[in-house]
């Protein structure tokens, strides 16, 4: 089964406390209840940028430009228990956006400091890739869930 692609951007601001992350609880579908980065599916027809463009306005009102997306790398997503489960994820950060984040219907955002992650709430696997993509590291991870679709088996970093 291929796996779904998908995108996230984790936008970046500096505010008097430090660097903080737009991260968002999720309202509906994939991950209801957890705080996740902001994001989702490429559609049919279009680009990775488009698609990362169009999920930050819809589920945040902010806005983004294409030219100011900081490519940061991949994670893939490996459900072993739920194939139809997986996800091919392009990861951006960008600093530069015009907005002020509000509640869609599917994600309610709320800025982090970077070294204040929500780690409880989040995916168990992001304290893995996160931070590293936070602090301005490049790779490309592979996440592999256990049965549980919850704990993570393995995860590897690579260069690419
Ligand atoms: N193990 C994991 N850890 C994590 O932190 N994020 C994960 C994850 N597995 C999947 N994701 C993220 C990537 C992707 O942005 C998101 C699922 O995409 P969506 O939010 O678009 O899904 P939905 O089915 O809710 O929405 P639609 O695409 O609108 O149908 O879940």
């Amino acid at each position: 089964m291929t796996a779904a692609a998908v995108t996230l951007c984790f936008l970046l601001r500096t505010a008097d406390s430090g660097e903080q992350v737009l991260l968002g609880l999720k309202k509906t579908g994939f991950g209801t209840g957890k705080v996740v980065g902001i994001g989702g599916h490429v559609e049919a027809g279009e680009t990775t940028g488009q698609a990362i463009c169009r999920e930050v306005a819809e589920e945040t009102g902010i806005a983004v430009l294409e030219a100011d997306l900081i490519p940061a790398g991949v994670v893939d997503f490996v459900f072993p228990a739920r194939p139809e489960w997986d996800m091919n994820t392009v990861v951006y950060l960008c600093r530069t956006f015009a907005g002020v984040e509000q509640e869609s219907d599917e994600i309610a955002p709320r800025w982090y400091g970077v070294g204040q992650l929500p780690e409880a709430q989040m995916w168990a696997d992001a304290v893995r890739w996160l931070p590293a993509f936070l602090a301005g590291d490049r790779a490309h991870w592979r996440i592999v869930m256990n049965p549980d679709n919850e704990t993570v088996a393995a995860s590897t970093r690579t260069l690419k």
